[in-house]
């Protein structure tokens, strides 16, 4: 198994990893003057790091347009998901491939969540929620029951949201906001209670 991209969060996804009892087998990067991450070997191609079509990978960049990108330029390889052993995930939820999910990260029951999702350290998924794919949920983030959150959007560190919002895609929530009515797509949001500061460009 190897990580795509070696940077703060992959180094936060080795050691879910590791918590797994699971070891990558290295991680690739196109920055050449890193060679190391961790304990783990950097290589700059996918021939570098000698790749089979068994690998399986998952994409550790923390950017939700530029983690798309590379999933579309990876299509055909198969991905993996990390979940934390700290992690409490509802055996009646589902979690999408190559999705992440740090420590101490709750997902309640018949929540349904994407490919290629950063559930990051410390969320609160409740019940019903729809958390579609690339979407970032930032630390110490809660959403309550039955919301649903579009494609690449990334809700800020800290934020909450209501029960029973809709919140479009690629929108970007402001850390700490708290989010009481739905949002439309690419609207950057802040502030308690959450106000729509800019519109974001369509991808
Ligand atoms: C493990 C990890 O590190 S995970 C990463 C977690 N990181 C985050 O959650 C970051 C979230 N990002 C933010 O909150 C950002 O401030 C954003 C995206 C909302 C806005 O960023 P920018 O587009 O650069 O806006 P900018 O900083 O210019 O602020 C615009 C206005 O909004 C205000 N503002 C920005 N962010 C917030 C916020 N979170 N809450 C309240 N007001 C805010 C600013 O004070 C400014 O107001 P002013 O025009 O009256 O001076």
């Amino acid at each position: 198994m190897l990580l795509y991209g070696a940077s703060g969060h992959a180094k936060v996804i080795c050691e879910v990893l590791e918590s797994q009892g699971r070891i990558p087998n290295g991680l690739i990067d196109d920055n050449p003057n890193v060679k190391t991450l961790l304990d783990y070997s950097v290589y700059n191609t996918l021939q570098q790091a000698a790749v089979v079509p068994e690998d399986e990978f998952i994409i550790s960049i923390g950017s939700n347009r530029i983690r798309k990108i590379v999933a579309q330029k990876l299509n055909g390889v198969q991905f993996t998901n990390a979940v934390h052993s700290s992690a409490v995930i509802s055996p009646r939820s589902s979690i999408g491939q190559g999705t992440v999910i740090m420590a101490n990260v709750s997902v309640n029951v018949h929540s349904v969540i994407g490919e290629h999702v950063i559930l990051n350290t410390n969320c609160s998924i409740d019940h019903d929620c729809v958390v579609d794919n690339f979407v970032h949920i930032s630390p110490n983030v809660a959403l309550a029951g039955d919301v649903q959150v579009g494609e690449g959007t990334q809700v800020g560190i800290g934020a909450c949201v209501k029960q029973g919002i809709r919140i479009g895609k690629w929108v970007m929530i402001g850390a700490g906001a708290v989010i009481i009515r739905d949002v439309p797509d690419h609207a950057v949001v802040v502030g308690n209670p959450g106000r729509i500061i800019k519109m974001n460009e369509p991808v």
